[in-house]
């Protein structure tokens, strides 16, 4: 809806009413229309200014209405009416105009924006473009470039850069419709020709080819198969070639393609499920909107080794207090030297001083924490250890601090066992480097309280994190799923497949790496360690021939003997691939890996056979979609928007493509069970390609659309 009243005696005020970031829905379209031919009409009204309820001018297209039969006038011929009012219209931008927000602010003839307020086209993370004028529009205002850079990224700029660009007119202090107001009374009667953005010319940059050369090529690189910023590159070359009218009708084609493709589903998909994730529950009934986090205000880190510096890193940076432990004396002067290079290099960029220095403490003294209201312990992945450290934490932090766990894998009941106050013991997984990845798992126990999971995702929220969650099991959600996925690609390099192969194969589906460059950077040695732990590495050199089963399950000992010779990964400068030297990030094919391959089949009297893309992609990635069904039939994850968003922001699933579970669904529920049941007629030895119940349970009750499985995992929860 759109209130209209008229003030300071000729100026007529629209505002946008669609709590609670005033959407573009049919209503508010239809309440667009009435009121602008109301104040056009209006002998009285000389001027008119645009602004949003409730601090925020306007957050785009209802994202809500997408997929559905759109109803209500349509936005480009609503802002063509705007724009060629008779009247001066000034749009007076609080909070945010974003995507047919801005692009209704640019029909108007002035744009006055608040200094805190942010503007941009985000529509390409939505997987579409700006089709309501704002690939002709922008373009025509700030030329080709600066519009390439907003439209085919979709950030948001602060005011002063959108000043700067020239994308408003002037930034207002204090209220901006009180300015916008001025400003229009100001305006009423100045000739209006010059200030319909439509008519301007579009600058055409003397390097025009190259340029858009490069543009196609940076988002080719960067989007890793999705479609929409292909698109974007292609209607701004438009509206550089191509009169206005033209340009338009190349926007519209063009959108007409995005918008019912299966990319923008997905990625629909995930702008929801990612606040979806924030709006947590537990089994026992514990909900985000019943259980009042605590605030924390001074926090503390034990341990500063890779994962404790980022965490220090990213906890100072929300302008808390923190005490950084470390008991080994060189390892803390080394972290304090990282850290605040960290901190330094991070306020450089955002152009800040590095505030957050002075915010950290050190020590190497373990009673340091005694007074902190949050310790997040990122000592080395050892049991023993950890459980020692949970054992002092308890002794020496005051009544009510809450104690985290940074481990990746381990069994935090056991810990929380460890501890007086067992509920208020929670997981806090960070993924490296963790002051730049986005995923925080908060993994809850049967004792964990409310309280304790409500302000470890608060935290993590302030920290810039998304965080998801989960129950207590072996890996949590994540690296649970990572293990079949991994396993897959050993067995496909037995069987006759390469690296390079399965690498291409997952890189061309979209991950940033694949599996095995993955595990050359993140060290091969993290996996052995937990194998060996676990009893699983029997000794290569000793035996000659180190079996390939373990408990009657298919086992493949691969990264076992490359740890065994020292190749670790990129650290080492040998692994998967060969690197020019230890720490040096260009994977190469190596001959000595391949030789080594061939015997080793040799050796296991294993043939190679060919192996094509879709079967990597089969095997890889349906084995762990099963795992996805296994925990959501173990209540690991609430839903399978939890599962989507932790892969998506935290292991590089192409976001395209909405997450492993929506993907499933994209596939077919009933193809998935039916390739996993052929790959396990193949593979009898591979449990974990055993189809899961509950994805036989869905494609029994007809593969129902990703959103309503909760339904089908309830009636199963119910049941058992
Ligand atoms: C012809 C086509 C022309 C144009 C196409 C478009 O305009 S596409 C839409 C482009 N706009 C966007 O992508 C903006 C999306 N929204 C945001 O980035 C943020 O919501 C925003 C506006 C910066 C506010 O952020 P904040 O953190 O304050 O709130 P939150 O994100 O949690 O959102 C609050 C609730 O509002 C819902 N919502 C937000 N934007 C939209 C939208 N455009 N359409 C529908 N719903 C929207 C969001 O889902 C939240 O809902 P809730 O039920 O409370 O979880």
């Amino acid at each position: 809806m759109a209130q209209y009243t008229r003030v300071s005696g000729s100026v007529g005020l629209i505002t946008l009413q669609n709590p609670p970031v005033n959407a573009l829905s049919a209503a508010v379209r239809q309440g667009i229309v009435d009121t602008v031919k109301r104040a056009l009409g209006d002998p009285k009204v000389k001027s008119v200014v645009i602004c949003g309820q409730n601090g925020i001018f306007c957050g785009g297209a209802d994202i809500k209405e997408f997929g559905t039969n759109m109803s209500g006038p349509p936005l480009v011929p609503m802002i063509h009416a705007i724009e060629a009012a008779n009247k001066p219209v000034v749009a007076a931008i609080e909070g945010s105009a974003l995507g047919g927000g801005l692009e209704l602010a640019l029909g108007c003839h002035y744009r006055i924006a608040h200094s805190k307020a942010r503007l941009g086209l985000p529509e390409v993370s939505l997987g579409l473009l700006p089709a309501a004028g704002g690939t002709q529009r922008l373009p025509r205002l700030i030329g080709v470039p600066a519009a390439l850079d907003l439209i085919t990224t979709g950030r948001h700029v602060t005011a002063a850069e959108a000043l700067q660009l020239g994308v408003v007119d002037r930034v207002a202090e204090h209220s901006t419709v009180d300015a916008a107001v001025k400003f229009a009374l100001s305006v009423a009667a100045k000739s209006l020709d010059a200030r319909r953005i439509s008519t301007y010319p579009c600058p055409r940059p003397s390097d025009f080819d190259a340029l858009f050369e490069g543009a196609m090529q940076k988002v080719r690189q960067s989007a890793r198969g999705a479609i929409a910023p292909v698109a974007c590159v292609q209607a701004v070359r438009a509206a550089a070639t191509r009169p206005y009218l033209q340009g338009m009708e190349r926007e519209k084609e063009l959108m007409a393609t995005l918008f019912t493709s299966g990319q923008a589903r997905a990625l629909q998909y995930c702008f929801f499920a990612q606040r979806a994730v924030s709006k947590w529950n537990m089994p026992n009934g514990a909900r985000w909107d019943t259980s009042k986090p605590r605030p924390v205000h001074k926090a503390a880190v034990i341990g500063l080794g890779t994962m404790g510096r980022g965490i220090a890193v990213a906890l100072a940076q929300t302008g808390m207090s923190v005490v950084a432990v470390e008991t080994q004396e060189k390892q803390l002067m080394e972290a304090k030297q990282a850290v605040s290079g960290m901190l330094e290099r991070g306020a450089k960029r955002r152009g800040l001083t590095p505030a957050a220095l002075h915010k950290i403490s050190y020590s190497h003294d373990i009673q340091a924490v005694a007074d902190v209201d949050l310790v997040i312990e990122a000592v080395f992945e050892d049991m023993a250890l950890k459980k020692k450290v949970f054992q002092q934490l308890s002794a020496v932090c005051k009544p009510g601090t809450f104690l985290c766990t940074n481990t990746s894998a381990l069994d935090v009941d056991h810990l929380a066992s460890q501890t007086r106050n067992p509920e208020l013991v929670v997981g806090m997984h960070f993924f490296a480097p963790a002051h730049v990845m986005k995923l925080l798992e908060v993994v809850y126990g049967p004792q964990s309280s409310p309280q304790a999971v409500a302000t470890a995702m608060q935290l993590g929220k302030k920290m810039g994190k998304v965080s998801v969650a989960v129950g207590n099991c072996r890996g949590f959600v994540g690296n649970r799923m990572l293990k079949p996925y991994i396993e897959q690609a050993f067995f496909l390099l037995e069987e006759g497949a390469t690296p390079e192969l399965v690498d291409r194969a997952l890189e061309e589906f979209g991950f940033p790496m694949g599996v095995f460059r993955m595990s050359d950077l993140s060290g091969l040695d993290v996996g052995w360690r937990v194998r060996k732990g676990d009893g699983l590495v029997e000794s290569g050199s000793a035996s000659g021939q180190p079996t390939r089963l373990r408990e009657g399950r298919r086992y493949s000992p691969l990264g076992d003997l490359l740890c065994e010779q020292g190749r670790f990964g990129q650290k080492t400068g040998r692994g998967w691939y060969q690197y020019d030297k230890p720490g040096s990030r260009v994977a190469r094919s190596d001959p000595w890996f391949h030789s080594f391959l061939e015997e080793y089949r040799a050796r296991h009297g294993l043939v190679a056979r060919r192996i094509d893309h879709q079967e990597v992609l089969e095997r890889c990635l349906y084995v762990l979609i099963n795992e996805g069904f296994r925990i959501l039939e173990d209540g690991i994850a609430a839903g399978p928007e939890d599962i989507d968003i932790i892969y998506v922001f935290g292991y590089g699933w192409p976001r395209h493509r909405g997450g492993p579970m929506f993907y499933a669904g994209m596939v077919g529920l009933a193809t998935v069970l039916e390739r996993l049941e052929h790959y396990r007629q193949a593979h009898p030895d591979v449990p974990y390609l055993q189809p899961c119940s509950l994805l036989r349970r869905l494609v029994a009750s007809g593969s129902p659309p990703v959103h309503r499985w909760r339904e089908v995992i309830k009636k199963l929860h119910s049941q058992l």
